[in-house]
């Protein structure tokens, strides 16, 4: 591309020389060789041919330039995807500690926005300094060829007058970069803040507390970029100036100098298109170390953030198989959280559960119910201790196969905004879904009759975001019928029947009861009641 651009540039001297002075087709070789080989009768129609020449090969480097651009856009755009999966894979893969240790809104903002950013802000701006450094290049190449001193003066002051504009603008730009990044953070934080909890908002009357954060964040946000946007433009202005200032005195240097206009002009017009060709393209390399240093924040930040894929340990895929057929265990099992590691959460906590048997765990708020649940599930890994099933440690390497045997009611049932059997099925694509197991998995948990009575589609009624057309009631239900439909070896429930009115929750504890014996269940309840039944009892 570059040497079709340059190609294009001094097509353009012979036709100038000879529509300036025609004689110069008989002093000049080059041009006395071409007139003969093209044939012509006469300058004029020497002229014409050299314009169109001229003319085809400058629109053959427009057409070039548009298919290189095209190819440029698209393969920085498919960065873009490119990276954002691989990042939400690497996420993906990472342990349930690493999520109650991240904000949401700032992994989503990484993800979605950071990542264009680092598209836009570092892989676009590489592509164009190697692109139109490359211009730059021939184009200097192009005047030493001609004029070495008039070239290298040219390019001196080009590349001196943008690099002192990029020394006095790095710091500033560096500043707000982190500025920048931090602000938009706190515009995604506010954001899902305000629209996940808008009941909280609402009553607490908390709307100008969102708005004035985002807001000021917001105008941050906007101001720095408005910066960046003009930081990188303006230097075109002046340096326009200058360069004009240049050709003109060029011009006159050559008039006293007593040059006659058929030298003057092709050596203006040289310079003239040369620099038009290279401002821009100086310019550009300007605006993309700017844009560089700009997303430099962002950009360290996405980098650590696929540091994490460096675990190893971390996998979709199990190495090695595990099935459930006599026991689960708990071995010296201590634990606390990494945010908080002076807090023992639990202590030496040993127990079995025999396959087809039933665990209650009763204890008051905060003792470490759920946290003792989420070992067994394999989300949270002991700090000392160890998990077995059928006498196997429970490890990097088994625990997604362990957690396929398994199912989880949790206190908080999360609904898709699906169909009610794409939530039940939940995870599986929707040309996949039993529907005789769907409807099993509802009736056993006692919601089939308010699925097909009260919704307009059954089964196919879209329940909306966290399920909010349902009651509280209505959705703890709808989580034992996901958890039944995945017919576990092991059923866990967190309150699984905490929100249910009394004759429900007797029904739906009927239904619970009528597994035991039939499937191993490890329940968590306040009220001891509701563990009564179960074959062993851990109070915490
Ligand atoms: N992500 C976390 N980071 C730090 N501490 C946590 C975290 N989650 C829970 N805790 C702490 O661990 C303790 C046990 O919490 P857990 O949710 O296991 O209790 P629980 O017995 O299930 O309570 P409840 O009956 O109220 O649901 C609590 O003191 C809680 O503050």
């Amino acid at each position: 591309m570059t040497i079709i651009e340059s190609i294009g540039v001094v097509s353009i001297m012979p036709f100038l020389a000879v529509l300036a002075n025609p004689e110069n087709v008989q002093q000049n070789f080059v041009l006395k060789k071409l007139y003969t080989l093209l044939g012509v009768s006469n300058n004029n129609q020497f002229v014409i041919y050299l314009g169109v020449i001229s003319l085809v090969i400058v629109v053959f480097s427009a057409i070039l330039k548009i298919l290189t651009q095209y190819a440029l856009n698209r393969f920085s755009s498919l960065q873009r995807h490119y990276f954002s999966s691989r990042l939400l894979r690497v996420y993906l893969k990472q342990n349930y500690s690493f999520f109650i240790q991240r904000n949401s809104a700032d992994l989503a903002k990484i993800l979605l926005n950071d990542v264009d950013q680092v598209v836009w802000g570092v892989i676009k701006p590489v592509l164009s300094i190697l692109s139109y450094g490359l211009i730059i290049v021939a184009m200097i190449i192009l005047l030493i060829f001609y004029d070495p001193m008039m070239a290298l003066t040219t390019a001196g002051v080009i590349v001196s007058f943008y690099a002192l504009m990029f020394y006095v603008v790095k710091n500033f730009m560096k500043r707000i970069s982190q500025e920048f990044s931090i602000s938009n953070k706190e515009r995604y934080q506010s954001c899902q803040e305000v629209f996940g909890g808008i009941k909280d908002v609402m009553i607490n009357h908390a709307h100008d507390y969102y708005y004035q954060r985002f807001d000021r964040n917001s105008r941050v946000y906007a101001r720095h970029y408005a910066s960046h946007e003009s930081l990188g433009q303006i230097p075109l202005h002046i340096i326009e100036t200058i360069g004009y200032g240049c050709l003109i005195t060029l011009a006159i240097f050559l008039v006293l100098q007593d040059y006659s206009v058929g030298t003057i002009l092709p050596v203006i017009g040289l310079y003239g298109v040369a620099a038009y060709r290279m401002l821009p393209a100086a310019q550009n390399i300007y605006r993309a170390v700017t844009t560089y240093k700009f997303s430099q924040h962002i950009l360290n930040g996405v980098i650590h953030e696929f540091e994490l894929d460096s675990n190893k340990n971390n996998s979709y895929k199990d190495t090695k198989q595990i099935g459930f057929s006599s026991s689960l265990e708990l071995v010296d099992v201590c634990f606390e959280y990494p945010n908080y590691p002076d807090k023992k959460i639990l202590k030496n906590i040993s127990l079995k559960i025999d396959k087809n048997s039933s665990l209650g765990i009763t204890g008051k708020s905060g003792s470490g119910k759920s946290t003792l649940m989420d070992i067994m599930l394999g989300l949270l890994q002991p700090t000392s201790g160890i998990l077995k099933v059928d006498g196997k440690v429970i490890n990097q390497e088994n625990v997604r196969n362990w957690q396929s045997l398994v199912s989880y009611v949790p206190q908080f049932i999360y609904l898709a905004d699906m169909t009610i059997a794409e939530n039940i099925a939940f995870g599986v694509p929707k040309d996949q879904i039993d529907f005789e197991m769907v409807n099993n998995a509802a009736k056993l948990a006692q919601i089939d009759d308010f699925i097909t009575q009260n919704l307009k589609d059954d089964y196919n009624t879209v329940i909306g975001e966290r399920g909010i057309l349902l009651s509280g009631g209505q959705r703890q239900r709808l989580g034992i019928a996901r958890a039944l439909y995945k017919q576990p070896q092991v059923i866990f429930m967190d309150e699984a029947t905490s929100a249910l009115d009394t004759e429900t929750e007797k029904a739906v504890n009927e239904a619970i009861q009528s597994l035991n014996g039939k499937m191993t269940m490890v329940i968590i309840a306040h009220r001891e009641s509701a563990v009564a039944k179960c074959d062993c009892i851990l109070k915490l």
